[in-house]
């Protein structure tokens, strides 16, 4: 069993991300980590936040010499942002007074819509958002790609998967490019602004968000995880929460600000007919091949062992410089949201914590069917596995 929990908040000391369950031996370190919580900062529209404060990452628990122990990890990433907040988000007790006088510290009773703040104030019995917006801010998510990162490497070492996401939609822009990238063209796709896999969409793209920095107002759009290698029957069909495609839906959905998730061609299908829908099972040269790649890779709420494509859709970010419409909660009247500083636009960002995302389910999956406490006994149940679908004649094909 694969599980994992985070704490922290977005001005607080450190984020702190903690998983159990990973086997012994995956070769993974601070290196892999901080590369990819860089890329988690990259992309066109971010604020100016991502500028000045960096991500330090200490493995507090769980490693040894560059590889997992099979015990629970556990991983800090420091707020270099701390000693301007030690204050306002100190622990402890505070005299309330001299806190009371610090700018920073100013209580944010103008909930912004379409954030957590209002919601939260009601729910947990706070007279100001900066306890909610402190935890519902998507800093949280650099936990979760510490973690993922994590996942990533089990799938690879033990399985061959690889796991890799890109921009198809920004605002109203769309990439236009048949082909699926491989984890060859990730470096390509991350020196990429808007981490799109389409050159030509990607300027439209990057065009957008300045057109929408000027215009004080902010974007979403549509990120695509692919993942290449799955063998066939990750999930069940059995039991609605054991479904692997609802289990992709629910942790996409847990990322801030997804609206939306899309499995293969999703939505599309409910708009075709059935003999245009599916992907008709053939003949292929190795084996049992698909004359179509439709569904996305899941039937049944199993994998299927085709590549497996799942998209999550983006709402634009709530703190819209040019604010939008509240209520100050302080006197009852008609406002202005607050608004300090904010991303334009985090698509691309949303990109790299959808790819944790769908490697942490999908580690999950495959230790839920191939088990092992080590990498090398999670590689051998894989491959016994494949071998006895072969021997049964049921061995894909391309
Ligand atoms: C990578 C990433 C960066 C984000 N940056 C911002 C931001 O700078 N400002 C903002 O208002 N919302 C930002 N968000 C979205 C908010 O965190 C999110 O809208 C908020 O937590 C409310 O949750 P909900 O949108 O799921 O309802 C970001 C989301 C992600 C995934
Ligand atoms: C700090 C990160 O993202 C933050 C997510 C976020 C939000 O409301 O979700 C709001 C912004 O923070 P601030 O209001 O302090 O500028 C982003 O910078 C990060 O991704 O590391």
């Amino acid at each position: 069993m694969l599980r994992y929990l985070t704490a922290g908040e977005s001005h607080g000391q450190a984020l702190i991300a903690t998983m159990e369950g990973i086997p012994a031996h995956v070769r993974v370190g601070v290196p892999e980590i901080s590369t990819n919580l860089a890329r988690r900062r990259l992309g066109v529209g971010r604020g100016a936040r991502m500028k000045f404060e960096a991500d330090e990452v200490t493995l507090l628990g769980g490693f040894r010499h560059g590889e997992t122990l099979g015990s629970p990890i556990a991983i800090m990433i420091g707020n270099t942002e701390w000693p301007k907040w030690e204050q306002v988000m100190a622990p402890g007790e505070v005299d309330a007074e001299e806190v009371g006088k610090l700018a920073r510290n100013a209580p944010l009773t103008r909930p912004r819509p379409g954030h957590a703040d209002l919601a939260g104030m009601q729910k947990y019995d706070f007279d100001e958002a900066r306890p909610i917006l402190e935890r519902a801010s998507a800093r949280e998510t650099a936990a979760r790609v510490a973690l993922g990162t994590v996942a990533q490497a089990f799938l690879r070492q033990a399985f061959g998967i690889t796991v890799l996401s890109h921009v198809v939609e920004l605002g109203q822009i769309r990439a236009d490019r048949a082909e699926l990238p491989t984890i060859e063209d990730l470096d390509a796709i991350d020196a990429d602004p808007a981490r799109c896999f389409d050159p030509g969409a990607s300027a439209a793209m990057q065009a957008e968000v300045d057109a929408c920095r000027r215009d004080g107002d902010t974007l979403g759009g549509v990120v695509e995880v692919v993942a290449w290698g799955l063998p066939p029957g990750l999930g069940s069909h059995s039991q609605g929460d054991r479904r692997l495609d609802g289990r992709l839906a629910g942790a996409l959905m847990g990322i801030q600000a997804i609206k939306g998730v899309e499995i293969g061609d999703g939505f599309d299908l409910a708009r075709s007919r059935g003999s245009a829908a599916h992907d008709e099972i053939v003949p292929g040269d190795a084996g049992i091949a698909r004359a179509s790649h439709r569904s996305g890779g899941t039937e049944g709420g199993m994998s299927t062992g085709e590549v497996l494509r799942v998209r999550a859709a983006m709402k634009p970010i709530a703190t819209v410089p040019r604010a939008l419409r509240t209520v100050d909660t302080a006197t009852g009247d008609a406002a202005t949201a607050h608004h300090q500083r904010s991303d334009v636009c985090a698509v691309p960002a949303a990109g790299v914590v959808a790819e944790a995302m769908v490697a942490l389910v999908l580690a999950e999956a495959a230790l839920e069917k191939f088990g092992g406490d080590s990498v090398a006994e999670s590689r051998r149940n894989h491959a016994a596995y494949l071998a006895d679908v072969e021997a049964r004649g049921l061995r894909i094909g391309r």
